[in-house]
């Protein structure tokens, strides 16, 4: 293993733990070292089928911690922060680019942030990544015992009696010995509760009662379940992480002295890059020059390709269709936008659900438990009742592997990893399992509406002079005013200007009032831009004012009024189109049985006029403190989700059970909400739901079954229908059964159908 010198050595550092297929083999580690005497601050999150330590760089912490990982026979590896597992580094090239600017520089380039290339080799391909099951330690072992059982079938069939049980007792003991090996180093750690210590009980007082054939028959079905475990663990988890072989390995970065071809993980911001048409787009960028259509199917999920021309954002991993684009890069390697969705995703997989939380506390108690009543059935029936020794331990032993928690503990996990990679490659990211319990529960749906049920690009549609001032001194000012603000209806503005050739005046001092409007000084004082109800409450706007006004908004367009303290100068209409899919969406949501409000800043008679064209509720001329309010309000009666853009709606999207940004490249959107919808469909909020909804139904079914088969065979060994080889056999089939319906949500088509 290689030893991280990272300097700076308060640094916390991540290590990563590897070689463990199974959840409860995670669940298990975590207990022992939140328990290690003399090492604080190591916090320990369980993945999928790693563990990730984060501990503060303590020279004997660190040892202890690493001594006993090690001790458990698992690897660790250092992960210094800041580095992700995202890249691609050791995928198959096969599947990368396509157009075969493979160089043999493709392992040579770290990305930023991670500081020699050797750590990245060695945590981007924990223990047994990539290899073929009989590969790694797992299946090995299954290739060991499973060699073993045949040879000494083979020596009782051929030969006296003697011998085939002899043979039989060796194929155990082999196969035992690395189980038991790690269920005496997590003894040493007071963990006396672990599934192998289980095994190794059962396996050994199998054998004390002269059931060596079975005993080395359930050795061999652990090893295959285990194994098997494993692979379908690393399928849920494989499906995002596939997504960084989208990127191409290299650029043609524009030199003094024509292109040149460089790795893509060296690009800086502000470089140029040239992308051919039928090229992967190897960085995200903004294009320079040319216009081509673009399919972000990768990162957004969507898969209509779109037009886009110079000044357009384009993201890493999308296909350039027809057209030589120039594109500047914008971000470096590691952080564009599909690394940090990847990253995203591997975060929100450990991110606990609450279910997850029981089913772990609940795991605690149910192996010593099990371990308890298994002694009374082994001494009772003798002890108190005369009975024979052997078929009571027989039985006891039994009931010993039903107490492997396998099935339950990765009950929750296997799901939650399939829906959020489900959901990641359709453009629907959700940062954990919480937020999809969460999401499943919502009975109301709040929407922001400009730039969510609507387009969010407002266009200029009449201007109204009044008091006698001409049209482009109106625009003139107005543009000064906005020139401060990003509000949608400012950029508006300052299109129309640029369109009609009129320079904004020079302004000072420019504010922003929050819902209200904006301000500058511009000329021969200050001037605002805001609602007419702010104007009128300022004195500004008279009742013909806020009469033509009101003409304007029952057209379903906003108007914002020009005006100087005491005069009104003009007013401004903007109309902003409703998104062609927000009826539909809204159509589905009430399907599934879920409310939906629009709440906005704009003044009721366009909200009015959108909110009946779409059939759903409406409340107007909200400050953003009011919106709040609105959704505390909303969440006294169930869950409520708020849609918004994630940009000046961040409180409101706080304040919801779930807040969800929506938007294709919106930069907060990604870090701000509890979910992000990334291409701009209505649609994917109905598809949001119907996924958690399917991942906790699966999550039910999992626990159910899991518990559900450990009741049967608990009975059934206590009654001695089954016996030890049906119990380890139950244990894995109901682990395996769980892991392959999990799978199932990663193909699940949140689109509704029919
Ligand atoms: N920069 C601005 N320029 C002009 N008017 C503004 C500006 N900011 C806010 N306003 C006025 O305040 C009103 C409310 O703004 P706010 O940003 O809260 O909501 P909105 O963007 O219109 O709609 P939504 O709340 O649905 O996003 C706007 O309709 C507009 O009349
Ligand atoms: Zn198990």
């Amino acid at each position: 293993m290689e030893r991280n010198e990272t300097p700076g050595a308060t640094q916390p550092l991540e290590w990563t733990v590897t070689g463990m297929d199974c959840a409860a083999c995670a669940t298990k580690i975590r207990g022992a070292l939140e328990r290690l005497p003399g090492v604080d601050g190591v916090s320990v999150a369980v993945m999928a089928e790693r563990l990730k330590l984060t501990l503060d760089e303590n020279q004997t912490g660190r040892d202890t911690v690493e001594a006993a990982v090690r001790t458990l026979g698992y690897g660790i590896v250092p992960r210094a922060l800041g580095t992700q597992t995202a890249d691609a580094h050791d995928h198959d090239h096969a599947t990368c680019s396509g157009h075969h600017h493979d160089h043999d520089h493709d392992h040579a380039h770290p990305p930023a942030g991670s500081d020699t290339g050797a750590h990245q080799h060695v945590h981007d391909d924990p223990a047994d990544r990539g290899k073929a099951w009989y590969q790694t330690g797992k299946g090995q072992l299954v290739v060991l015992t499973g060699a073993l059982l045949g040879l000494a079938w083979l020596a009782e069939a051929l030969t006296s009696a003697g011998l085939g049980r002899w043979a039989f007792t060796a194929a155990c003991l082999i196969g035992l010995a690395p189980v038991a090996r790690r269920a005496f180093a997590a003894l040493r750690l007071s963990q006396p509760f672990t599934i192998e210590a289980l095994m190794t009980v059962a396996a050994l007082g199998a054998l004390v009662i002269n059931a060596a054939e079975e005993a080395a028959l359930v050795v061999f079905l652990f090893a295959v379940g285990e194994m098997l475990e494993g692979v379908a663990a690393s399928k849920a988890r494989d499906g995002i992480r596939a997504l960084a072989a989208l990127v191409p390995k290299t650029a043609f970065l524009e030199t003094g002295d024509g292109p040149q071809e460089v790795p893509a993980d060296s690009l800086t911001p502000g470089q140029i890059i040239l992308i051919r048409p039928g090229d992967r787009i190897p960085a995200d960028g903004d294009i320079l020059t040319g216009t081509s259509g673009i399919d972000e199917s990768p990162v957004t999920g969507e898969s209509l390709p779109k037009t886009r021309g110079p000044g357009d954002a384009v993201f890493a991993g999308s296909i350039n269709t027809d057209a030589v684009l120039r594109v500047t890069v914008t971000k470096a390697a590691a952080d564009n936008t599909i690394a940090r969705i990847i990253r995203l995703v591997e975060e929100a997989e450990e991110a606990r659900a609450p279910t997850e939380r029981f089913i772990d506390r609940f795991s605690r108690w149910y192996m010593p438990a099990i371990g308890s009543i298994a002694l009374l059935v082994i001494l009772v029936p003798p002890l108190a009742f005369g009975q024979a020794w052997d078929i009571w331990i027989y039985r006891g032993l039994a009931l010993l592997l039903i107490g492997c928690p396998c099935a339950l503990v990765i009950s929750v996990p296997a799901a939650i990893a399939a829906a959020l990679s489900a959901g990641a490659r359709r453009g629907v990211l959700m940062k954990g399992g919480a937020v999809i319990e969460a999401t499943a529960r919502i009975t109301q749906v709040a929407f922001d509406k400009t730039g969510t049920l609507t387009h969010g690009r407002p266009v200029v549609t009449d201007i109204v002079p009044l008091n006698g001032t001409p049209e482009a001194e109106i625009l003139a000012i107005a543009a000064a005013v906005e020139a401060g603000s990003s509000h949608p209806l400012a950029r508006a503005i300052l299109a129309q200007a640029t369109a009609a050739g009129i320079a904004p005046l020079p302004s000072q001092d420019a504010r922003t009032m929050p819902g209200k409007g904006a301000s500058a000084h511009v000329g021969e004082g200050v001037a605002w831009v805001a609602s007419p109800r702010h104007a009128a409450a300022e004195g500004a706007l008279d009742a013909d004012g806020l009469a033509e006004a009101a003409r304007l908004e029952a057209q379903g367009k906003t108007a914002v009024a020009l005006f100087r303290p005491g005069r009104a100068l003009g007013l401004i209409a903007l109309r902003d189109e409703p998104r062609a899919d927000a009826a539909e969406a809204i159509r589905q949501l009430k399907r599934l049985g879920i409310g939906t409000t629009i709440l906005t800043g704009d003044n009721p008679r366009t909200a009015a006029a959108i909110a009946g064209h779409l059939g759903m509720d409406y409340r107007a001329e909200m400050l953003p403190e009011d919106k709040l309010a609105a959704i505390r309000r909303l969440s006294e009666t169930g869950g409520v989700m708020m849609i918004g853009d994630g940009i000046n709606d961040a409180p409101a999207l706080k304040q919801a059970d779930v807040g969800v940004a929506m938007g294709s490249g919106t930069d907060v959107a990604l870090e701000v909400a509890d979910a992000a919808i990334l291409r701009d469909r209505v649609t994917d909020v109905p598809a949001q739901i119907r996924l958690a909804r399917a991942a906790m139904t699966n999550i039910h079914q999992n626990i159910a079954l899991a518990l559900g088969l450990k009741a049967v065979f608990l009975v059934t060994s206590v009654l001695g229908i089954t016996g030890l080889w049906i119990a380890i056999l139950a244990d894995t089939g109901a682990t395996v059964l769980v892991t392959l319906n999990a799978l199932r949500l990663l193909g699940f088509q949140p689109e509704e159908r029919g």
